[in-house]
């Protein structure tokens, strides 16, 4: 331990202290927009990136040196300054970008672990006007990208998240389980409406491989499970989930597993007869909550899981 201010934990002996667990520092949430001038012709990459650091940090937890510590304010200036330096290809190699920074430059740091949380903007394209530097933030879903690096291997984790899909037909959910509580009446014929949540992991985890196509990747795997959404004749939705994550993995084998997290966003056949009305599945009431919340890992044959299971942590 180097040294530092003594406090009074640490003046007690070794066996009576509380131990330090795991721990993780960075800034959280830096809010980059890069645009490239590529002559009157604008791009801009929007993305909300979150930096965790960890490695040799019991001093800074425990006697108050400070000495291995890069700030966190440093960590928030990186970000900037990779933006302007090397540009923004994409979240996921921005993020590769970041992580190796930090684990090659500060001896003290073995792991770092890059979020980053992707806003799409869309060229404004009005007559007469001027669409090459006029933008409008997609109203679609977000992109995420996870990156770990530990000095040796890397650990890719893409997604999105609020990718709203419904079938106003084709689905049924028959033969469930009728105990004492069920008073869900079975249907040959629903709506079927989620908000896809999804993270898939990449089998590229080594520097001397080339790293996959993630803009290319990244666009065939939503592709995938828009396709396997409207193709799947679905018994429920657990069903649906296997197909469209079962689709994926068969589909691009730099694939190794695909968690989603599926939301039923349920919709009711309204009740008309009151009315005098029938109700031909042509009026739903679409409810808000709750909502049945179906979550499961697709994973290629032969596969370790890797994807934490809780979602809602990435
Ligand atoms: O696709 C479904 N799966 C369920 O497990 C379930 N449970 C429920 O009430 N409705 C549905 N729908």
């Amino acid at each position: 331990m180097t040294e530092g201010p003594t406090t009074e934990a640490s003046s007690r002996p070794a066996a009576t202290r509380p131990v330090l667990g795991q721990n993780q520092y960075g800034k959280a949430e830096c809010h980059v927009v890069r645009v490239t001038r590529d002559g009157a012709t604008h791009h801009i990459k929007d993305l909300v990136v979150s930096v965790a650091l960890s490695g040799d940090m019991e001093d800074v937890h425990l006697s108050g040196s400070n000495a291995n510590v890069l700030t966190t304010d440093a960590t928030k200036n990186t970000v900037f300054a990779f933006a302007k330096e090397r540009g923004i290809a994409s979240a996921e190699e921005f993020g590769i970008h970041l992580a190796r920074h930090f684990v090659t430059s500060q001896r003290a740091i073995h792991r770092a672990r890059i979020r980053i949380e992707e806003h799409a903007w869309d060229r404004i394209d009005a007559p007469g006007g001027d669409a090459r530097h006029s933008f409008v933030r997609a109203g679609r879903e977000t992109r995420t990208a996870q990156i770990t690096y530990d000095g040796t291997a890397w650990e890719v984790i893409s997604g999105l998240k609020d990718l709203v899909v419904l079938n106003s037909t084709g689905s049924e959910f028959r033969g469930f389980v009728k105990d004492h509580y069920t008073t869900l009446e079975e249907t040959d014929d629903r709506v079927l409406a989620t908000e896809v949540n999804s993270r898939w992991r990449y089998g590229w985890t080594d520097d001397a491989r080339p790293a996959p196509d993630w803009d290319g990747s990244w666009a065939a795997v939503r592709g995938h499970l828009l396709h396997a959404f409207a193709d799947t004749y679905s018994y429920s939705l657990q069903q649906t989930l296997h197909a469209m994550g079962g689709r994926v993995v068969e589909h691009r084998p730099e694939i190794e597993e695909i968690r989603l997290s599926l939301p039923n966003k349920h919709h009711f056949l309204v009740d008309l007869a009151p009315f005098g009305l029938k109700n031909d599945h042509e009026v739903y009431y679409a409810a808000d909550r709750p909502y049945g919340l179906i979550e499961a890992t697709v994973l290629r044959p032969g596969a370790e899981p890797g994807i934490p299971v809780d979602l809602t942590c990435l």
